[in-house]
């Protein structure tokens, strides 16, 4: 085994397809393409809102686009009373049923001076269930479909919600009935595609905003259920990990924005789905998308806050399903939280951070089961002279290469051919390692928000290296990342290393991205879940380190949306 331990450059991240800036008309001729009017979020609000026929403001003729009464960028208050002030997105936990919509609603209406954009995911476990339900469906037969036990589940679940809400069943039959239909045509043409596949779960967050936004409606806030794919997300046609494309900015300002001119209604927006530019199709963002649904409003409108309420009380010090003595980290800059979320913590979605951090609006993550918990504050920048350490996280199930060059040291280019044939097979990179010969890398074959890499492509990029460079393939390893301060490294890394040689586990490699945020060992995977213990007792638990790893206290701006 080799042990690659100079550090690596910025973990590259191949294989992402370059979007176009700009789509043309999506197919279906639902969503229409505004003209885009700068890089900023409020002048891209203020040209989108300016070219919607139905927006009452009116142009102050200031020469620059921007409009009177228009929310142009975040956290400056600038907002008018009648202007749309915050996204409020709570995921699958938050919604699982109709007792917890009921809470979710109290939450809504406990801030009567917010006027929020509501992001709902689908209800509890709906979205495995539907893909459950259509990967029965495919071998089943269709007289069988009414069998299928998820179908079933899902199906219950949400005639429950709607009978205990007290909401007419009609708000959902539609919706089930099309989703009966899609199910029985799966099992007649025997084959799911990722098109389909798509669809299907779309339906997930489909029924939960019909009921939820009915709901509102019947305790008397008026609400309006949107579509995201209907009001303006413009993806890639990937099916499964689609990618926003610019356009949506404007769109999806126009659009929100000029209903609530038009007619003020909360609006109860489908996290998680979009529509592909090429097939008009509905899309996926990935799994945990949602978050990413409402980071992107937040930019479109260039809101004052985004919240993500969730189950637990915040952006923890490592997952609580790992080690349970998890406490909350109260602030985060958006570096932090992306490499963080990129290095696999779920409680996020990878891509969610960067439409914030390019509009500069702060992420809220609280607890819709304990709302009086301040939660992790998410911004640009805070006082890291005091952090030592943030957060350990890991991801589990990595493969690691390690490629050795066939030719002598000074051969210029080695690397360069290495990426080219990740880039050629679209295989992502985590880690990376080098020195002049010999390069060490990771990929992520469990990857949710990635293509799955299954044992054949493995092989066939082994294959493809073969050619240049000798090659081991290591399965069954870690990632553990050390999110914190990295311009404290030496002592991070000497109490790490300190920690592992006392419960003797020996790291195979270690990566430190540009990021400066992140410092990365890789474990074995039977070693993993020992080693989170062992860094958390030390950096966060110790009687005197543990001070110095702890962030800053709270302060009285974070205990603001205390109830
Ligand atoms: N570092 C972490 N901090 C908080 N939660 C984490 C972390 N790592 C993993 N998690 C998991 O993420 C979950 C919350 O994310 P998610 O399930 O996507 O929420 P939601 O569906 O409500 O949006 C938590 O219940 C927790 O189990
Ligand atoms: N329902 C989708 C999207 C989502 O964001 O869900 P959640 O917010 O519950 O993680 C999923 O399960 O992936």
């Amino acid at each position: 085994m080799a042990i690659a331990l100079r550090f690596a450059a910025t973990p590259p991240r191949l294989a992402a397809p370059i979007p176009p800036t700009s789509a043309p008309r999506a197919h279906g001729g639902v969503v229409r393409v505004g003209a885009q009017g700068g890089t900023r979020c409020g002048r891209r609000l203020a040209m989108a809102a300016a070219d919607s026929a139905r927006c009452r403001a009116k142009r102050e003729g200031d020469g620059d686009g921007v409009l009177a009464g228009v929310a142009v960028h975040g956290g400056t208050g600038a907002e008018g009373e009648d202007q749309l002030s915050v996204v409020m997105k709570f995921g699958g936990s938050s919604v699982s049923s109709a007792a917890r919509m009921k809470e979710v609603a109290g939450l809504i209406q406990a801030f009567p001076e917010e006027r929020p954009v509501v992001v709902l995911s689908a209800m509890g476990k709906t979205t495995n269930l539907l893909l459950l339900a259509g990967e029965k469906a495919v071998g089943c037969g269709v007289t069988r479909v009414s069998e299928i036990e998820e179908w079933n589940k899902l199906r219950d679940l949400h005639i429950k919600t709607v009978d205990e809400l007290g909401l007419p069943r009609s708000v959902i039959h539609a919706k089930l009935d099309e989703l009966e239909q899609l199910l029985k045509g799966v099992a007649m043409m025997k084959e799911l595609t990722l098109r389909s596949t798509d669809y299907l779960v779309s339906f997930g967050e489909c029924m939960s905003t019909r009921v939820f936004a009915a709901y509102l409606n019947q305790i008397g806030v008026k609400a309006r259920q949107c579509d995201a794919f209907d009001i303006g997300f413009i993806t890639t046609d990937d099916f499964g990990n689609a990618e926003i494309l610019e356009a949506t900015y404007p769109a999806v300002a126009k659009r929100l924005h000029g209903d609530w001119i038009r007619d003020p209604a909360i609006p109860v927006v489908t996290g998680f789905l979009g529509k592909g530019w090429k097939s008009g199709a509905v899309t996926t963002l990935g799994r945990g998308g949602s978050d990413l649904t409402a980071t992107t409003i937040g930019k479109a409108l260039g809101l004052r806050e985004i919240q993500v309420w969730k189950d637990v009380d915040g952006v923890l010090t490592c997952d609580p399903n790992i080690y349970p003595n998890a406490r909350t980290v109260p602030y985060l800059t958006f570096d932090e939280a992306a490499e963080l979320a990129y290095f696999g913590a779920q409680v996020l979605h990878p891509q969610s951070m960067r439409p914030a951090r390019e509009g500069d609006i702060p992420v809220r993550v609280k607890n819709s089961y304990n709302p009086k918990a301040p939660g992790t504050l998410i911004a640009k920048g805070r006082d890291m002279d005091k952090v030592v350490l943030t957060s350990i996280v890991l991801k589990s199930n990595v493969t690691m290469l390690d490629i050795v060059s066939t030719r002598m040291l000074g051969q210029f280019g080695f690397l360069a051919k290495v990426f080219s044939i990740f880039e050629d097979l679209g295989i992502s990179v985590d880690c990376v390692a080098t020195s002049e010969v010999s390069i060490s890398v990771s990929l992520d074959p469990s990857k949710i928000w990635s293509r799955e890499l299954i044992q054949q492509e493995l092989d066939h990029v082994v294959e493809e290296l073969e050619k240049i460079a000798f090659v081991h393939l290591l399965q069954q390893r870690a990632i553990v990342s050390l999110i914190g301060n990295v311009r404290k490294s030496s002592l991070i890394l000497e109490k790490a290393f300190h920690v592992l040689r006392r419960i003797g586990v020996n790291v195979q490699m270690i990566s430190q991205g540009a990021s400066k945020v992140n410092m990365s060992l890789i474990v074995h995977d039977s070693e993993a879940k020992q080693c989170v213990e062992a860094l958390h007792q030390a950096f966060f638990e110790g009687d005197d380190d543990g001070d110095d790893c702890l962030m800053a206290e709270f302060d009285e701006e974070n205990l603001r949306l205390e109830l």
